[in-house]
């Protein structure tokens, strides 16, 4: 337990019918009665109270306040929480009696960081909370929330549960040989770990589907300079953000816009457009538009309507591409696209915009509908399974149980740096669960 006490406003700043300041610590009671004048309130029961800064017996604020005794608290520590009248000046004014107090205003990520050395939460869940206050949308939401569930953080223990058990095993192989052993793995060993890396493959061969959903999918808008791209930006984000023009070139930065399509988070990017072009600026502006392309989720490609298709744009034709025939308004007679069907609108009058947006909306779901496994949804999980699956791999190659029992040991520590579970004492514990040493 940490001796010091901290504060801080756990609501949004600004006039608001209440905001709530949390305390943590071992002095949050004394500070509790001190701003009130009397004793504690019984835990988690909603008191209403004068609260008064101790220094100048001035009253500040009647409050709601609660108190949670520690260890059944968000941090694990004595928690108090004061639902004051949302305000700048009751803020300071209680900011200003706390810090009289004794009391520390809260770094960024303190209370969580807390809960996790208290054991509350591990670090998946603790990375959950922070997506769940970033999600924007409906599926941010949700993949936010399984994993603050603990989905994603007992899914990894339990991988890395399996892997300490085959360590255990090994380490025994090692210790107390019953007979000459073939090098490497032994017969009971080899299979565990061979099982928990295919497990491992399966789940980082998920093409981002977690991340992107945190993140947010990239979608590009691709064609040839005039076929409405930035037209179309502007009418799917129904606001003006790219500039429209009837001079070719005109876009040459990538300009986004965020949008929530059906509950997916969007990026979706306005390029400039493809040519070969002798001014200078513009040809970067094309180098970054097809560099957006390489790295796009999907690709909306835009052909002029009024047009033949020009090859460029044609060259960018995958399964990642939803191929659009803009201008429908300027002819009845759009040409055909060799092979693929592509839907016809018409940026300025906005007709058929309506059935593009639910082909996006349908080709992002396909892609990245949360499946019933959990979600790779970070990075730093990421590459701690990619060495996981490294360690395991060399393990499987070991020439001597020793160098195999090294890399198995790497591959549980990189696993239990995802939970933030590293130790050693849970080897031990399996060790004597699982064998009479003594004997
Ligand atoms: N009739 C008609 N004109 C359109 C439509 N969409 C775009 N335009 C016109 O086509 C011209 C080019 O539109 P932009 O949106 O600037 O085209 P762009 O693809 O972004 O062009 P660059 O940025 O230069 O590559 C403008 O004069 C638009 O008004 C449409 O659906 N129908
Ligand atoms: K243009
Ligand atoms: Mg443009």
């Amino acid at each position: 337990m940490r001796d010091d006490t901290i504060f801080a406003l756990a609501s949004a700043p600004g006039r608001a019918g209440v905001q709530v300041i949390r305390i943590s610590g071992p002095g949050s009671g004394p500070a509790l009665s001190g701003l009130t004048g009397r004793s504690l309130p019984p835990p988690r029961l909603a008191q209403l109270a004068g609260l008064r800064d101790p220094a100048t017996g001035e009253l500040f604020d009647k409050a709601l306040v609660l108190f949670f005794a520690a260890p059944a608290s968000f941090t694990g520590e004595d928690v108090v929480e004061l639902h004051l009248h949302g305000g700048r000046a009751v803020l300071s004014a209680a900011t200003q009696a706390l810090s009289g107090l004794g009391l520390r205003v809260a770094e960024p990520g303190e209370f969580s960081r807390r809960a996790f050395e208290h054991g509350k939460l591990d670090l998946t869940e603790a990375e959950a909370i922070a997506d769940l206050v970033d999600a924007e949308t409906a599926a941010q939401r949700r993949q936010a929330l399984r994993q603050m569930e603990g989905v994603l953080g007992q899914l990894y223990d339990g991988w890395r549960h399996r892997l300490t058990r085959a360590l255990a095993h090994l380490e025994a192989d090692i210790d107390f040989p019953e007979e000459d052993l073939p090098g490497g793995l032994s017969d009971t060993v080899r299979p565990l770990v061979e099982g928990l890396a295919a497990e491992l493959t399966v789940h980082l061969a998920d093409q981002g589907r977690g991340e992107r959903l945190r993140d947010g999918i990239s979608i590009a808008i691709l064609g040839a300079p005039n076929a409405g791209k930035s037209s179309l930006l502007n009418a799917i984000a129904r606001r003006d953000v790219a500039i429209v023009s009837n001079q070719a070139g005109t876009t040459r930065d990538v300009i986004e816009v965020q949008l929530d399509l059906g509950g997916y988070p969007v990026v979706l990017a306005d390029t400039a457009g493809l040519r070969d072009a002798a001014d200078q600026i513009e040809s970067e502006g094309i180098r970054r538009a097809l560099d957006r392309a390489a790295r796009a989720d999907l690709k909306l490609l835009v052909f002029d309507g009024s047009r033949a298709p020009d090859a460029a744009t044609l060259a960018l034709i995958d399964d990642d591409a939803l191929l659009v025939m803009n201008k429908l308004d300027m002819t009845d007679d759009l040409p055909a696209l060799p092979g693929r069907a592509a839907l016809r609108v018409s940026a300025r009058t906005g007709d058929g915009l309506p059935a593009l947006l639910s082909a996006l909306e349908a080709a992002v779901a396909a892609r990245y509908a949360p499946s019933s496994a959990p979600a790779l949804t970070r990075a730093r999980h990421r590459s701690a399974l990619e060495e996981c699956r490294e360690d395991l791999c060399r393990a499987l190659q070991a020439p001597l149980p020793e160098l195999a029992a090294e890399d198995v040991r790497l591959a549980v520590r990189a696993l239990g740096r995802i939970t933030g579970r590293v130790d050693v004492e849970d080897l031990l514990d399996v060790i004597f669960r699982d064998f009479c040493i003594g004997k």
